[in-house]
């Protein structure tokens, strides 16, 4: 996350790392949303490689162990069917791994709310993206937890020519573009957290930003539509 502030501990109590490990030692990989006690919900290019994947929940710094974090590993992987690691521009940029076993919920571990269906947010709309992705372009991890504004820019606003084109799709939010913060590596899977009603819903799922660097105007930070999704995933929750 470029710009914002390191969000109030377990502020985002949906907000999961995801990690693997390797001879022993655990590597942050990617950001998730944890969407049921047993559900995480991940961007579909952090997960392509076939990896031991472990899910930190209840974490804040992601290399100190503080206590109330619970690390569950990943029993089965679902990307999206028409999720083409080839081009990102085609959308379905969405996942969902089960746990081994389920959460427990507590004040640090909580089940995001998800929008409904076909649900369209206007130009504007108050969002805040959350995640230990670098904190600049070429830059590095953070190690704490962090948050940043993030209004929506609507498709008929992204989809111009100088801005993301015909690479952005109505199955996509675009969030930001014009104000000193944006995603960046390391925020994939990462929560788009936006305000409706005194609660937040998760709305986006972190996909991508410019190769030109994470930050760069009119290239707002490109998100997955969950509310284009919801069939889906309730079909992958029901059936599994
Ligand atoms: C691995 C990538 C598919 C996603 C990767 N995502 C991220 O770094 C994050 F954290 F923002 F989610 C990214 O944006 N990487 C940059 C370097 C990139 O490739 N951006 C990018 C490439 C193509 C388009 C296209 F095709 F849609 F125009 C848009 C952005």
């Amino acid at each position: 996350v470029v710009g914002g502030e390191i969000a109030k501990p377990h502020s985002w109590p949906w907000q999961i790392s995801l990690q693997y490990s390797d001879l022993g030692t655990y590597y942050y990989y990617c950001s998730g949303t944890l969407i049921r006690p047993g559900w995480v919900m991940v961007a579909a290019h952090c997960v392509e490689a076939l990896r031991k994947w472990t899910v930190a929940l209840g974490d804040h710094d992601i290399y100190t162990h503080e206590g109330p974090e619970q690390y569950i590993s990943v029993s089965e992987v679902f990307i999206h069917p028409n999720w083409n690691p080839n081009n990102v521009a085609f959308g379905y940029d969405i996942a969902l791994l089960r746990l081994s076993i389920d959460a427990t919920l507590s004040s640090y571990v909580q089940v995001a709310t998800l929008p409904s269906s076909g649900e369209i947010l206007p130009y504007g709309h108050t969002c805040y993206i959350t995640g230990w992705g670098y904190t600049e372009t070429g830059g590095s991890l953070s190690a704490q937890l962090k948050q940043a504004y993030m209004p929506v820019v609507d498709y008929e606003t992204c989809s111009q020519k100088d801005w993301w084109g015909s690479s952005v799709k109505e199955t996509m939010i675009c969030a930001g573009g014009t104000t000193s913060m944006s995603a960046c590596h390391g925020d994939s899977g990462s929560p788009l957290n936006c305000l409706f009603n005194g609660k937040y819903v998760v709305h986006g799922v972190t996909s991508f930003v410019s190769p030109e660097g994470c930050n760069t105007y009119k290239k707002p930070t490109g998100f997955t539509r969950v509310s284009a999704y919801i069939n889906w995933i309730n079909q992958i929750i029901s059936e599994k």
